[in-house]
């Protein structure tokens, strides 16, 4: 039996919850800031508590799998409890691992992220595009029959992404443009929402670029990288309605208290939704 769409999921969860994304990054900064180790407890602590803070009211959480990794296997098995209990709590998890190789070896990050008995199962994970679309399709295969999502940079938030992203593809498309339309591709017909989304930054003043995928965008860039609510219609545009903005630092740097966190989230999601309103 195949499961319902990550899209159409994720588009009852932005309705109901707000569409607010909130990053789980344990920076060794904030478990300092909230009083604790940069050890295996600490980032043990850290991570239940925003689970438990946020799970039960965001759309999406979306750890961030490099902050995990760097304490090694101990560190894989805190980010397994968390997918397991935020989604148990009814978040989605997008695993922000950024994966990107050739195809065969993406079979085994789908086998990983995307299919449903894996330990590291996940609502969606990211991905790189820039080893060629096509490198992608195991990924693409793998969400579909699990009813995944697969987020694949298009336009990143970060300034040395334009040299890669902007540069000019063989056919005279910018090579964002090329992949935004293959994502556009994928996601054909599908209602409410495709299950592929694209990453564009929420700090690039103007996306410049057509967003129109029929899927969701993944707009990090709020908060700590200077971006604010009021910039997603300018970057966005007609599209600015199935925007995910995501925020790391600037909701997990009001912990550790619980009420931090909710708050943090709580005035996010309300400026994020009188933006997209136009108000
Ligand atoms: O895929 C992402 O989430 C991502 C893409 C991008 O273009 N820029 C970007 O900052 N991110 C991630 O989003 C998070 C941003 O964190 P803050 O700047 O603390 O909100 C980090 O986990 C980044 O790895």
């Amino acid at each position: 039996m195949s499961s319902e769409p990550f899209g159409a999921r994720l588009r009852r969860a932005m309705d109901t919850r707000g569409p607010l994304c909130v990053g789980i990054d344990p920076h060794a900064s904030l478990l300092t800031a909230w009083g604790l180790n940069d050890d295996i407890a600490g980032l043990e602590r850290f991570t239940r508590t925003v689970v438990e803070a946020l799970a039960d009211r965001v759309a999406v959480l979306k750890p961030q799998s490099a902050f995990f990794e760097r304490f090694g296997s101990r560190g894989i098995a805190v980010l397994e409890k968390a997918v397991e209990e935020a989604r148990a709590a009814g978040a989605l998890v997008l695993m922000d691992a950024k994966r990107g190789d050739i195809g065969s070896t993406m079979g085994a990050y789908a086998a990983t992220y995307l299919e449903k008995d894996s330990p590291l199962f996940s609502d969606a994970v990211t991905v790189s595009p820039y080893l060629g679309f096509g490198s992608l399709r195991p990924a693409l295969d793998a969400a579909v029959l699990s009813g995944a999502g697969v987020f694949v940079l298009a336009l990143t938030s970060n300034p040395e992404g334009a040299e890669v992203q902007r540069a000019t593809a063989a056919d005279g498309r910018s090579l964002a443009q090329l992949m935004l339309d293959h994502m556009a591709a994928e996601n054909e017909g599908m209602t409410p929402l495709g299950s592929v989304g694209a990453v564009v930054g929420a700090t690039l003043g103007d996306a410049g670029a057509n967003l129109a995928i029929n899927g969701p965008l993944l707009a990090p860039g709020i908060g700590a990288q200077g971006a604010t609510p009021a910039d997603l219609p300018g970057v966005f545009g007609a599209s600015v309605g199935n925007v995910v903005p995501s925020v790391s630092r600037g909701v997990l740097s009001q912990g550790p208290a619980v009420a931090g966190l909710r708050e943090a989230a709580e005035r996010l999601t309300d400026e994020i939704r009188a933006a997209v309103a136009g108000r």
